[in-house]
């Protein structure tokens, strides 16, 4: 216990100079329960600085940790102390956050000079919203811009509507950066906007899917969040909405829907990553989509994309008990993850999301299982644990295209099992 007091003032006093000057990140191998133990005791330290990427959970998944400079002695001497082994995955976080800065000022310069969106770059909250409006201006027939409501900060919630038809069509949501950090599923998303038209009557699946059927895509579900995390804090993950009584702020939106709520797999603590916020649906990020969701009443697939892990998973996220079809989900999982792979061999594993990562409640995916939308699926995209959240923008287009060829399998799937 003594090693967590001092831990946990130690860090607590540093100064760092540049955000991540010095900041490494440290992959740590977990073979057994008492190993995730005690990482667990890490995660809970109070005011400890470090940014647990992937939380100790299965011995199947390893620990992710951001570590400050003054705190790299005592986290080896921790981990060394009970036999853990780890390796250091980014040894100089700061270069890959000071080349993504200056990757996207020199794409904004080129955009400037050319006028196009560069689908292969990370883009503003602006430059998003910009060009979902040029995808939909551009394609008055198929696409609809649609608001369906104000984040906290007053933001507008846009959403995609893809539709050939009239009326509450069967319909699927594509929903993506509701965690803000997670920077490859926005751009992924609007990479799969401008797919959407430029290969419908063109390309055979999205053709019959769009005839039958409604996509509506969510490039950026958490808009305030993604806003910090490109001004304030690159790592921020949840909303940014206030808890009276706390100075920490935002709740974590894939723990506040109402399903498994007050369940194990999320925090009831302000400050924590995974808190679950005051009541379900408390964040107007999330109660727009269910209430959006709810009014329609005909959603038959909710995806939900996030990164990084590379996995394919279903419900139950707030409980291990398998759900009724698991069979079939997991079956269109591994014939999409097969598609996916089929491009430049990118592996996903498949699973049901609590034996597959760890506990999760509030999930916007088990929620939406719950209410009867039976294809609900959460990608976790590129990639293992190399870059992580910062992922490069070379990778986007490569991220974009191979799930694009899952989301087909996924969405064919749906179509052809009307229910
Ligand atoms: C359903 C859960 C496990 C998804 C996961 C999370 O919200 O923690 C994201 C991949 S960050
Ligand atoms: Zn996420």
């Amino acid at each position: 216990m003594r090693w967590i007091v001092f831990f946990g003032a130690l860090i607590g006093s540093i100064y760092c100079k540049g955000k991540f000057s010095g900041h490494q990140v440290f992959q740590i191998k977990v073979w057994d329960v008492n190993q995730i133990r005690k990482l667990k005791e890490l995660v809970n330290t109070k005011n400890s600085k470090l940014n647990f990427w992937k939380v100790p959970a299965t011995t199947e998944r390893s620990v992710d940790v951001v570590v400050p400079p003054a705190s790299l002695k005592l986290v080896k001497s921790f981990l060394e102390s009970h036999g853990l082994e780890y390796s250091v995955s980014i040894k100089n976080l700061q270069a890959l956050f000071d080349a993504e800065v200056k990757e996207m000022k020199n794409n904004t310069g080129r955009e400037r000079n050319n006028g196009n969106f560069n689908y292969g770059a990370y883009h503003s909250l602006e430059k998003i919203y910009q060009e979902m409006g040029r995808i939909a201006s551009e394609n008055p027939q198929r696409v609809h811009w649609l608001q369906i409501g104000l984040s906290f900060e007053k933001r507008p919630l846009y959403v995609l509507k893809f539709s050939t038809g009239e009326g509450k069509r069967p319909a699927i949501w594509l929903n993506a950066g509701i965690h803000s950090r997670e920077w490859v599923t926005q751009a992924t998303a609007i990479w799969i906007a401008r797919k959407i038209v430029s290969d419908f009557g063109i390309e055979p699946n999205i053709t019959s899917i769009l005839d039958e059927m409604d996509i509506f895509l969510m490039p950026v579900a958490n808009p305030d969040g993604y806003v910090y995390s490109q001004t304030k804090d690159r790592l921020w993950r949840k909303t940014r909405s206030t808890t009276p009584g706390s100075h920490c702020v935002g709740v974590d939106p894939n723990r506040n829907w109402d399903a498994g709520f007050y369940g194990k797999g999320s925090s009831d603590d302000p400050c924590s990553d995974l808190y679950r916020g005051p009541k379900p649906h408390s964040e107007v990020e999330v109660k727009s989509v269910m209430d959006f969701i709810k009014s329609h009443g005909n959603f038959k697939s909710f995806i939900d994309i996030h990164s990084y892990s590379q996995l394919l998973m279903f419900p139950y996220g707030y409980t291990c008990t398998k759900a009724r079809d698991f069979d079939e989900l997991y079956k269109v999982g591994k014939e999409a993850a097969k598609a996916l792979k089929s491009f430049f061999g990118t592996k996903y594993k498949v699973g049901a999301i609590c034996p597959t990562v760890y506990q999760a409640s509030g999930s916007g995916v088990d929620w939406a299982y719950e209410n009867g939308i039976k294809y609900a699926f959460t990608f976790e995209l590129r990639d293992t644990g190399l870059y992580g959240f910062f992922l490069p923008a070379r990778q986007i287009l490569p991220t974009a295209q191979e799930t694009w060829l899952a989301l087909k399998v996924i969405m064919k799937h749906v179509k052809d099992h009307p229910y």
